[in-house]
């Protein structure tokens, strides 16, 4: 498990964006935004923001800081860690004495998650949300003052398709009832474990915002917390731009600020979740009638490729990583099928990690596949992605390329081996006395945008820009293609 302790007061040292490759072994984030629930507003009062209130702190718009904290430390688990930062790692460690002296430690866990719509009529502002995120659409610096403007563009063209993704399981995203319901399991499986806890969810881009979650943190006066993305892999697009937004949250409040923090970073290679995975995957295969002949086919979610090879984002390692001991697992067990793995839900004009999950289905039915068992891995709820991408889209593009029998793993949703695994996991990286800093400064770049004149002349070459942008041939291609 990758985890990371903090408390205390910031550190003071901004990097140069240049060292953004080194993620192996931190949390990365690329612009550290003054955020705020303005953000994550139905698209229309957002863009009215925009234009109503250019001085203000919300960075955001221009965000692009590529800034990051020194701190780096060793943790309990032994692994050396950075605190914040787009993925620059210094050796500097600033620790703090934290909430140590509390009488009673009044534990809380957060949940974090990417949020989804709960009705159809959600689903444009959610989409507005996802791509206002400067984690989620990473503009070249120059662009970066049309994240909103683009976000816009995109989120209203994509909608449609969406809506139908969203009418066909239900009108609404499951993701909401479903952490429900994992946070429950787990404060009940913490309690079995003698250490009493309140559970709160914070999404990314729907309600209950990470924001809410965090006021009723304060509200309850937690002494301690431990931070639980329920994302088994870590990537920027998902972990890292959940703890970007909870940095910045935290940096504005003294009382957060003194907090001592663990934020549990990936935990895809606990014994606990490899073998909740392996039980599912036994459980499917027995479904089927040669169970040994079944192609095991991972899906994960894709990421473009530039997050990977510019950014240094660690999640196609940490992904193969999983994979790997998922299959070992099986192979303890006796089971020897063969296993694939690809990505899927591509989304826009740049290159993703490959194959690509809707290209090799294709192929191994031209081989001559006849059963295979899809097994989506990124993510720990069912969600569209798996109901309606998984069950529907490439269930029926297997079937037509001559794939006979099919089968899906279900998401581990609320599995107790699973839910018993994540509360040891939060027992494990219950925060110390001694913590080091959770939130960044302010950049250089956002300290530059609470400047008028500065500011002035960004819009003046991100409209410029913009204009060159959204009327590239590739931009339009993508349109054309359905790529959004
Ligand atoms: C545009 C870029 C996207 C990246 C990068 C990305 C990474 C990423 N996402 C998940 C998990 C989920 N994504 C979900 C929805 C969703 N994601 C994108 C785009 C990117 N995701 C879009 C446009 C959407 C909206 C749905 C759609 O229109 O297709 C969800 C929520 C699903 C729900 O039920 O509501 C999840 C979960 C991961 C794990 C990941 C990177 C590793
Ligand atoms: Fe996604």
């Amino acid at each position: 498990m990758d985890a990371t302790s903090f408390s205390g007061l910031l550190p003071h040292t901004v990097f140069n964006p240049n060292f953004a490759r080194s993620y192996a072994q931190g949390t990365p984030l690329t612009s550290v935004s003054c955020h705020s629930l303005e953000e994550h507003r139905p698209s229309s009062q957002a863009l009215a923001f925009l234009s109503s209130n250019k001085t203000s702190k919300r960075t955001s718009l221009l965000g692009g800081s590529n800034v990051c904290g020194p701190v780096q430390k060793r943790n309990g688990v032994g692994k050396a860690f950075c605190a914040v930062g787009l993925g620059v790692y210094g050796e500097n460690v600033i620790e703090h004495q934290s909430h140590s002296h509390a009488t009673e430690d009044k534990v809380g866990v957060l949940l974090l998650n990417l949020g989804g719509p709960d009705t159809l009529n959600d689903v444009q502002p959610f989409l507005f949300n996802l791509f206002a995120d400067p984690d989620i659409i990473r503009l070249p610096r120059l662009f970066q003052c049309l994240q909103w403007p683009l976000a816009k563009l995109i989120s209203v063209l994509r909608a449609p398709k969406s809506k139908e993704g969203y009418a066909s399981i239900g009108g609404g995203s499951p993701l909401r009832k479903i952490t429900n319901e994992q946070a429950d399991a787990l404060k009940t499986a913490l309690k079995a474990k003698n250490l009493t806890a309140n559970v709160y969810v914070g999404m990314r881009y729907w309600y209950p915002f990470t924001e809410e979650a965090v006021q009723q943190i304060k509200r309850d006066r937690i002494t301690k917390l431990v931070v639980l993305p329920l994302y088994p892999q870590f990537s920027i697009s998902t972990t890292g731009s959940s703890i970007r937004v909870l940095q910045s949250i935290f940096r504005e409040d003294a009382y957060l600020s003194r907090l001592p923090v663990s934020i549990i970073r990936s935990w895809y290679k606990r014994e606990g979740y490899v073998i909740s995975m392996a039980d599912l995957i036994e459980n499917e295969l027995e479904k089927f009638t040669k169970p040994e002949e079944v192609m095991i086919f991972f899906s994960a979610h894709g990421v473009p490729v530039s997050y990977v090879e510019d950014a240094g984002d660690p999640y196609k390692d940490q992904m193969e990583e999983c994979i790997y001991l998922i299959i070992q697992k099986l192979k303890d067990r006796g089971i020897n099928n063969d296993h694939t793995l690809a990505y899927q839900s591509r989304v826009g004009p740049v290159e993703w990690l490959k194959p690509y999950t809707d290209k090799v289905l294709v192929e191994l039915g031209q081989k001559g596949v006849k059963s295979l068992l899809a097994v989506p891995v990124s993510f720990v709820s069912e969600h569209i992605e798996t109901l309606e991408e998984i069950d529907m889209e490439y269930k029926e593009l297997a079937l037509e390329s001559g794939i006979e029998n099919w089968g899906r793993v279900p998401a581990l949703n609320c599995t107790s081996s699973f839910i018993t695994d994540l509360a040891d996991a939060v027992i494990e990286a219950l925060p110390t006395a001694s913590a080091t800093a959770m939130s960044t400064p302010r950049s250089v770049s956002e300290e530059d945008d609470l400047d008028p004149v500065r500011y002035a002349i960004k819009l003046l070459f991100g409209s410029i820009l913009a204009f060159v942008l959204l009327f590239s041939p590739r931009m339009i291609l993508a349109f054309k293609n359905n790529l959004f």
